[in-house]
């Protein structure tokens, strides 16, 4: 027996569309309905719902039907997951990654850790961001290097803002390497909740705080910064939307490390920060993606 997803690719407006129309049909049945950004240039999007076992025409033709003539030009299509030893894909999904001098792990995997490493132990949550990401593993290493090569040590960052904690691996990894403050934020509350055990769970309670909000729109920026780092991996088009409020909140001389670039991004997003005066000082790549250090 296989589990399966039906999926139509559309836009960004027709994944909402088709996620209203499968929710209000689907959802109570149980079955999970979702949608994701596949190529942020060509504005593609899926909407999929993720049924069990072997698939079956008849349902395919009641989402057919769900979806009515708004999808009418569009093929439904479907993906097998083939069969998945979900507890090992998990468990894989913790294998420890390094990252600099970092060590991200699972509570399974605490002899992995050396003398030397920053060990940050994680558990398999719903946050994005265990270190396997290229983006997650190259902010890391941004953080470490800038926070070590800071004139003033990493107090001269002090405080540190993550935008789009995720995980709060990034908050965690900060507060590990001086005593700053870190303000770890993500528009989704299931993140910030997850952030907030992880933080716990590696000691970091006393430094970062964590908070739910989209983008700046909270008053916790105004009260904890201006910030002397500001992290934010999220992606290209939300970051260099975000660049005028990302400088208002930077204090003078501040650093700041983007990730969720594609390679052929990078231009873009430098010339949106250059645009606010910032400057870049080094790009890290890894698995075609980019991180960056402005200042
Ligand atoms: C790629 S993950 C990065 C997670 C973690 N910082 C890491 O590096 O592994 C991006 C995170 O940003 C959050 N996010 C996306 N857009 C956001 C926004 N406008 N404001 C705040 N958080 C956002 C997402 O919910 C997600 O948790």
């Amino acid at each position: 027996m296989s589990d399966h997803r039906y999926y139509v690719t559309t836009n960004e407006a027709g994944a909402a569309r088709a996620l209203d129309l499968l929710s209000s049909v689907f959802e109570d049945e149980g079955y999970p309905v979702a949608t994701m950004e596949v190529d942020e240039d060509k504005g593609q999007w899926e909407a999929s719902i993720y049924v069990a076992g072997d698939p079956d025409p008849a349902f395919k033709d009641r989402i057919r039907d769900c979806l009515g003539p708004d999808f009418a030009g569009s093929t439904l299509e479907i993906e097998q997951f083939g069969d998945v030893d979900w507890i090992a894909k998990s468990l894989e999904g913790l294998k420890p990654v390094r990252a600099g001098r970092f060590l991200v792990h699972g509570a399974h995997d605490r002899e992995a850790v050396r003398a030397n490493d920053l060990a940050i132990e994680l558990e398999a949550g719903q946050a994005f961001g265990t270190g396997h990401h290229g983006t997650t593993a190259g902010c890391l290493e941004m953080i470490e290097r800038v926070m070590r090569a800071s004139p003033g040590g990493p107090r001269g960052l002090d405080p540190v803002l993550d935008l789009g904690t995720g995980s709060g691996v990034l908050a965690i990894a900060a507060a590990m390497l001086g005593p700053v403050h870190v303000l770890a934020t993500d528009i989704d509350p299931v993140a910030t909740k997850v952030a907030t055990a992880n933080v716990r769970h590696n000691r970091a309670a006393t430094q970062v705080k964590c908070v739910t909000a989209p983008g700046f729109h909270s008053t916790a920026f105004t009260s904890a910064g201006p910030f002397g780092l500001i992290i934010a991996n999220i992606l290209a088009r939300p970051l260099m939307r975000m660049a005028p409020d990302i400088k208002r909140h930077l204090a003078p001389g501040g650093s700041v490390i983007l990730s969720g670039i594609l390679e052929g991004q990078r231009r873009q997003v430098l010339a949106a920060f250059n645009g606010q005066g910032m400057r870049h000082q080094k790009t890290l790549w890894r698995n075609g993606w980019v991180t960056i250090h402005l200042t």
